[in-house]
């Protein structure tokens, strides 16, 4: 691969699977550092954004749970923010490691990135996104009981979790920032949990309680720092079509109008695959010469050898 300007979008298994502990998470991100370091090794300018579902989820617990009159529970956007901070903190530190181990001298880090959205996005009257942990049927009338406001969905088989707002992100404030790191030879993580979700007002911009996709955010951020191509890294080395079935197929190199038609006749799953797909079409849609790649982290080296993984092209 030429060397390029990458934009690589960290998915849930990249730093959280069971154990929600600090040192679990650090842990997972420093075996994370050690595939996304090889985007650098190979001379590539890296921008690293990644999700928050689990922690934002997680922290919100903690802080209700801990609240008082006094020292009341931050509201969502401040929650992503920390999130932001967080994961921000533990991936500049193991990548730092990683780098130095590479002989690598170059700075990371972690840009707070507000991003904006509508107000009037349909998405606050409808709650989408998944956060936090698994409930089984018990477990979500008990939190239904204490927050008769909260709302769930059955995820996938998996047991319950709770949904927020999840509105598309429109525009990242923080771009250019972003885009002077890169010129600066730092390595940016932005758009972390999607970014901060603000609407503009006439002087301000307002916090807004949601949670973005993270695909669509990294997608948004990919296009302002003219980005050559939107890495998304997740738990398959591929997109297939018929996943999970005896006939599943991988695609490879597939272009844009082919992939519209699997995503008209339902082959991606809603909120995992599908949001992914969509990010990858726009970011090749809306850039000259971008392309985008899906895959796992696992596969990063093959992938930076020869091309391996989901390749979406115009
Ligand atoms: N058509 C498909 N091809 C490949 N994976 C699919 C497909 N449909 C659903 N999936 C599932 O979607 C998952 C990716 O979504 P998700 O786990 O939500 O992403 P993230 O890695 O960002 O947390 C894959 O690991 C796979 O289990
Ligand atoms: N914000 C976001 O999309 O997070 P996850 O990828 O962890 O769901």
């Amino acid at each position: 691969m030429d060397k390029k300007r990458v934009v690589v979008a960290l998915g849930g298994n990249a730093i959280l699977s069971k154990d929600a502990s600090a040192e679990a998470q650090q842990a997972a991100l420093r075996d994370t550092s050690k595939y996304l370091v090889e985007f650098v090794k190979k001379g590539n300018e890296l921008i690293i954004s990644h999700g928050n579902g689990p922690q934002v989820g997680n922290l919100l617990l903690q802080q209700t749970a801990g609240s008082t009159k006094d020292n009341p529970a931050m509201p969502l956007d401040t929650d992503v923010s920390m999130t932001q901070g967080s994961i921000g903190y533990w991936l500049q530190n193991a990548m730092g490691t990683e780098l130095k181990k590479a002989g690598i001298d170059k700075p990371v880090a972690t840009v707070v990135t507000q991003v904006v959205v509508d107000e009037a996005d349909e998405a606050f009257k409808n709650p989408t996104k998944p956060i936090g942990p698994f409930y089984d049927e018990k477990g979500m009338q008990q939190q239904k009981l204490e927050h008769p406001e909260y709302e769930f969905v059955e995820d996938a088989g998996r047991g319950f979790r709770r949904v927020v707002p999840s509105p598309k992100p429109i525009d990242v404030v923080e771009s250019d920032v972003v885009e002077i790191m890169v010129k600066n030879k730092i390595i940016p993580i932005s758009v972390g949990g999607g970014g901060v979700p603000v609407i503009k007002t006439t002087n301000s911009l307002v916090g807004k309680e949601a949670v973005i996709d993270k695909d669509f955010a990294s997608e948004k951020l990919a296009e302002k720092v003219n980005a050559d191509m939107l890495v998304i890294l997740t738990a398959v080395d591929n997109v297939y079509i018929n996943f999970n079935k005896p006939n599943q197929k991988k695609l490879e190199k597939i272009n844009i109008a082919e992939l519209k038609t699997y995503i008209k006749v339902g082959q991606f799953a809603k909120g995992s695959m599908l949001p992914k797909v969509e990010a990858a079409i726009d970011f090749v849609q809306n850039t000259k010469n971008g392309s985008a790649i899906i895959t796992s982290l696992q596969n990063v080296g093959k992938f930076l050898e020869d091309g391996s993984g989901t390749i979406i092209v115009k």
